[in-house]
């Protein structure tokens, strides 16, 4: 929410009721599944305020139980696709473990987008349980490191290490410099240019994208659904 929304601190709770954003159909427009047809489940709020986010997480008044929520997810799910989304806002603010397992129990993949401050007791250790990690501080939840699949940073021109490529300025406050979290040697690590929502700078934030995943072997990732003007 380009730094205006309400930093708001994990919840507690039995997980049978969420605060939902929105669940949509679309397809995954980042990181390792890019591409694959998904039903997102957006969560509501946020534990951190990144100066440049693009999303609205805090609009919708929405808190389902989980048997309607499920329901929503599967009227919109074809049989053709089998991955759900978990997103935000921070999905790991809020109790979703049930919500994992029973899509789990549906025989269904979930991926979770992470900012990795955060870590829920009684996560599943399922190999169909796949987390994606975009870090915006210096430090990650230690139990939440050893279940990244993959790291991916936001980059944006003239905003990285020459060192390795990755960010030197901090996400949550513009300008302020800040080391976030290096992952660990031979973690998966994928850059990804960050919207400024200006052209220039979207061009600029590619090409040094580009430069990085080149000059340190990492993975790119452009943010397809912009490019196809889907959700
Ligand atoms: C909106 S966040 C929600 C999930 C979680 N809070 C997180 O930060 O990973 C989803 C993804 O969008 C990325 N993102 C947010 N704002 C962006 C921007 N302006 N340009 C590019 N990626 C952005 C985040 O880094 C993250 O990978
Ligand atoms: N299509 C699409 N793919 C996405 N991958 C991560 C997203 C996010 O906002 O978490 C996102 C999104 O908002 N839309
Ligand atoms: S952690 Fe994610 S959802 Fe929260 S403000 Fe940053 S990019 Fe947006
Ligand atoms: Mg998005």
């Amino acid at each position: 929410m380009r730094g205006a929304n309400p930093v708001r601190p994990q919840e507690g709770g039995d997980g049978q009721s969420l605060w939902i954003q929105e669940v949509f159909y679309t397809l995954q427009g980042e990181g390792p599944f890019v591409g694959e047809p998904s039903v997102f489940v957006r969560t509501g709020g946020c534990n951190l305020r990144c100066h440049w986010c693009d999303t609205d997480f805090e609009s919708s008044p929405w808190r389902p139980p989980l048997d309607e929520l499920l329901a929503r997810i599967g009227e919109l799910r074809p049989a053709v696709c089998d991955l759900i989304v978990l997103t935000g806002g921070e999905p790991l603010r809020q109790n979703v473990v049930p919500l994992i397992r029973a899509l789990l129990e549906r025989g269904l993949r979930v991926q979770i987008e992470t900012n990795g401050t955060l870590w829920l007791d009684g996560m599943p250790d399922d190999p169909r349980l796949t987390i994606v990690c975009s870090p915006k501080t210096p430090g990650l939840h230690p139990d939440l490191v050893p279940r990244v699949s993959v790291y991916k940073y936001v980059l944006a021109a003239g905003e990285s290490d020459p060192g390795d490529g990755l960010p030197t300025l901090s996400t949550q406050l513009p300008g302020q410099g800040a080391r976030l979290f290096r992952p660990p040697p031979g973690a998966a690590v994928t850059v990804m240019p960050r919207d400024d929502g200006d052209a220039e700078r979207n061009l600029a934030n590619r090409q040094a994208c580009t430069a990085v995943a080149l000059a340190h072997g990492y993975r790119m990732s452009v943010q397809l659904h912009k490019l196809l003007g889907i959700a």
